[in-house]
């Protein structure tokens, strides 16, 4: 690894010589927390992200961690998905079913994604209803802190704009605070309609990873992580401040590139 460390308040970084070694380190990470919160809960709550992230998941599906990893504990959710119908290439139900879920023995009843016949906001009021089910049976706990789940793992992917999930820049998606889903209508990456989980469920979660690779994510992982005193800009990906949880972000080197707070090892 380039770097490994902790940063003052912005969590831990995690700086790969390479996409390949940050994908190992990424399923290890990953294993690793299945394999503790199964012990110690024996269910393992974790919600996926669309974009690059399923791809950089991928080792999972290969040995050791496909016969090793106990699937059949894992509830799957989706932090942020597309509305649109499940077989479309936007999908992000569809892009981790091909990436991860069809290539793993999870349980299909665990897999908890929106219905694709709804508005954006009718799905997102019935995800919020889906999770709360959830709750209530424990598969996923509930925050002490907040009034809200507390996953295992939330993943996250982050824009070049900053934007996690479907939480973008200057969005009021960003205000939301009585609701664990929200919608937007309006998304500058397309497709405009989606359903998000809001900040307050992000931040209430065990564990939170976001994984960013690639040159034109430097100036936005900069802006995200490097303190900058008063001139500090409202960057989503700053929001992410898990208030009793662990931040874990998972960097190849380019995306790194712009960060004034690391100094690789040689
Ligand atoms: O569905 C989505 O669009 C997302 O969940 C989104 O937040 C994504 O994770 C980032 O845009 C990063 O995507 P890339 O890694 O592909 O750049």
């Amino acid at each position: 690894m380039a770097f490994s460390g902790v940063h003052r308040d912005r969590g831990e970084l995690r700086i790969h010589e390479s996409v390949e070694e940050l994908s190992t380190n990424l399923a290890d990470y990953i294993a690793d927390l299945s394999e503790a919160s199964v012990k110690e809960r024996g269910v393992f709550a974790i919600a996926l992200s669309g974009g690059s992230l399923i791809g950089l998941m991928g080792k999972l599906c290969e040995a050791p961690y496909n016969k090793t990893v106990d699937w059949a504990k894992w509830y799957i959710f989706w932090a942020d998905e597309r509305v649109v119908a499940k077989n479309h290439a936007d999908s992000n139900y569809k892009l981790a079913k091909e990436g991860l879920l069809s290539k793993v023995p999870i349980v299909p009843s665990h897999v908890h994604s929106i219905n694709d016949s709804l508005s954006a906001e009718e799905a997102a009021d019935e995800y919020e209803f889906d999770i709360r089910q959830v709750v209530k049976t424990r598969m996923v706990c509930v925050s002490d802190i907040s009034d809200c789940p507390k996953f295992d793992l939330i993943l996250l992917g982050m824009g070049s704009d900053g934007h996690v999930a479907s939480l973008f820049p200057n969005h009021s998606v960003l205000d939301v605070k009585n609701q664990w889903v929200s919608f937007i209508t309006d998304s500058p990456k397309p497709p405009p309609e989606r359903i998000t989980f809001t900040l307050p469920v992000i931040n209430s979660a065990s564990n939170v990873v976001v994984v960013v690779t690639g040159e034109s994510k430097a100036e936005a992982v900069h802006l995200a992580i490097d303190d900058l005193g008063p001139n500090c800009p409202s960057l989503p990906a700053r929001m992410v401040q898990p208030t009793n949880g662990k931040l874990v972000w998972f960097l190849d080197k380019p995306a790194a590139s712009k960060l004034q707070s690391v100094q690789f090892c040689e």
